[in-house]
Formats: C-alpha cells, sequence, structure tokens
C-alpha cells in the first residue's frame, strides 16, 4: 500500500502515510508527526491516548513544534509569555505539497503570520515543514524571515519517544555537561549515560550529532542539526498525576529528547532563514 489519505482524529484533519517501508500520521494542527513505525520494526514515536484533538490544546505526544520560542520565555524585549513553547504547537498549519515513490513519501506544511500570531508576536515569518517518510523520518524546520524588520527565536522538536519501560531505557550522545532545570538551571557533569529513575528535565549544552535510545523493545536513533542544545524530560508519576492528558502510568512509556535552540537564540535578518533539521531511525 501506498497511500497519502486526509483523514481526522475528533475533528481535528490529521493526514495517514501508508507506505511499504513506513507508517505515519501528522496532525495539521501543530504541524505535528503523530505517529511513525518503520515496516517490520518499532513504534518510534509515543502519543498519549488522552490527548486532547480539540483545535486549542497542545497534542500530548508524537513532535510537538516549540517555536518561536522554547518553555516560557520569548527571546526579544517583551519576554514574558502566557503561551508555553510559543505558538506553533497551537496553529493550524496548511498541507503545501504531498507525494510519494518507492523509497518515501514526503509532505511539506506550511504556518505563515496571520492575526493571531501577530497578537502574540509581532513578526512576519513563515515556517516550512518538510516532512520525508521511509526508512527513517526526517524533519526540516526552515523558519524564514519575510518582514523588513529582524527578529530572534528559540524553539524545539519536542519529541516524544515510545519505551515499553522507561526505567530500563538508556540514553547516550546527550554529551555530559547540561542545565538541571528541576534545579534552577544548576549546571552539571553527568557521565555520557542517562537512566530515569525520577522526574527529570535536562538541557544538554554540547550534544552529540547522534543520539542512542536503547530501549526494550529495540533501539531508536536521533541525528540532529541546526541545534545548539538536546533537552530530555520525563515528567515520572508525580508530574504525570498532575497532567489532565497523561494517565497515571503513562510515564513509563515515554520521555522526550528535544533538539534545541535554546542557549542561543537565531537572529534572522529580513529574508534570512535557518534550518533545524531531525532524523529519527
Ligand atoms: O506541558 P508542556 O508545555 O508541553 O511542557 C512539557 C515540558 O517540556 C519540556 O520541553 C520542558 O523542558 C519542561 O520543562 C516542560 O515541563
Amino acid at each position: 500500500m501506498n497511500t497519502i489519505r486526509l483523514g481526522s482524529i475528533q475533528d481535528v484533519p490529521v493526514i495517514h502515510v501508508r507506505h511499504p517501508k513506513a507508517t505515519a500520521d501528522i496532525s495539521l494542527f501543530g504541524g505535528q508527526v503523530l505517529r511513525f513505525q518503520p515496516a517490520n520494526s518499532h513504534q518510534r514515536l509515543w502519543l498519549g491516548e488522552k490527548a486532547i484533538f480539540n483545535h486549542s490544546t497542545a497534542i500530548r505526544g508524537g513532535i510537538p513544534l516549540c517555536w518561536p520560542w522554547f518553555g516560557n520565555h520569548k527571546p526579544g524585549p517583551d519576554p514574558l509569555s502566557q503561551t508555553a513553547h510559543g505558538f506553533a504547537r497551537q496553529s493550524l498549519w496548511n498541507l503545501d505539497h504531498s507525494e510519494s515513490n518507492e523509497q518515501e513519501a514526503r509532505l511539506r506544511l506550511v504556518l505563515r503570520a496571520n492575526e493571531h500570531t501577530l497578537s502574540l508576536w509581532p513578526h512576519h515569518f513563515e515556517l516550512q515543514l518538510d516532512i520525508t517518510i521511509g526508512e527513517s523520518l526526517t524533519l526540516r524546520l526552515t523558519s524564514k524571515n519575510t518582514g523588513a524588520k529582524p527578529w530572534s527565536f528559540t524553539g524545539a522538536f519536542h519529541s516524544y519517544f515510545a519505551t515499553d519501560d522507561i526505567r530500563q531505557s538508556e540514553l547516550r550522545g546527550l554529551g555530559r555537561l547540561y542545565l538541571d532545570s528541576v534545579d534552577n538551571g544548576t549546571p552539571c557533569n553527568g557521565n555520557g549515560t542517562l537512566a530515569f529513575a525520577k522526574a527529570l528535565d535536562h538541557v544538554y549544552t554540547a550534544p552529540e550529532t547522534n543520539c542512542v535510545l536503547s530501549l526494550p523493545q529495540g533501539t531508536t536513533q536521533i541525528a540532529a542539526t541546526g541545534h545548539d542544545s538536546l533537552v530530555a524530560w520525563s515528567p515520572w508519576r508525580e508530574g504525570a498525576a498532575a497532567m489532565a492528558d497523561l494517565t497515571d502510568d503513562d510515564y513509563l512509556r515515554m520521555f522526550c529528547v528535544e533538539p534545541a535552540v535554546f542557549q542561543q537564540p537565531v537572529c534572522l535578518q529580513p529574508g534570512e532563514e535557518h534550518v533545524l533539521k531531525m532524523t529519527i531511525s
């Protein structure tokens, strides 16, 4: 089967890609890949059964796009924000193009400045998300300044990875140096391998290009460019209990690894662009 079909989950438009090399689902709300599973291999992404599909709440799972800021601080003169992780993950994107051949399926999603985005962030932009689905999944997020003034952004691929058991999962390639966000951003030095045993929110500031997730069900690999940090996050039991869109034991089956523009906002002059890229295999 080789099809690209527009369907929906609770009225949210979702593109279903069924290809001999892989299957994937992509929500136009958020421009968000929800699932990616190579043929004869394990599901790479986690999507919560309690994820909310209502055209306004950010969908918990898959790969939310944090943009044009990460966390609660916008870069620029007016930093305080009510919208955590920017507005891209809560915006309706347009499908600009889709095609497929024997090797892969390709989609291009686009989000441009509109009345709503301008009310939150007064800049003209075009965001282009190129998604390639084949033996691996590649996301290429191009940020373009289409306005007349420079602006700066931060952001991330907020990827939720599926694991059969977080307690038996180990990550390598994050680097050693990290800021511990659970402890007010204290700088720390790890041993190069990350295992999970409690709530964790780390910003790795010198990541390697490739990150390997050793999971009970197999291996997942992440390669990224255009970022300056890798964020690793698990809400653990207590964090999950405080979130309406997580079940009590969801924390055992997922964690996030997020290639991010975090330490140094990227400044784009009019006409300039930046590419953040990630491949999951
Ligand atoms: O609940 P949200 O807004 O999707 O954020 C979840 C987490 O996202 C991570 O990227 C942050 O490092 C965490 O601090 C945050 O709690």
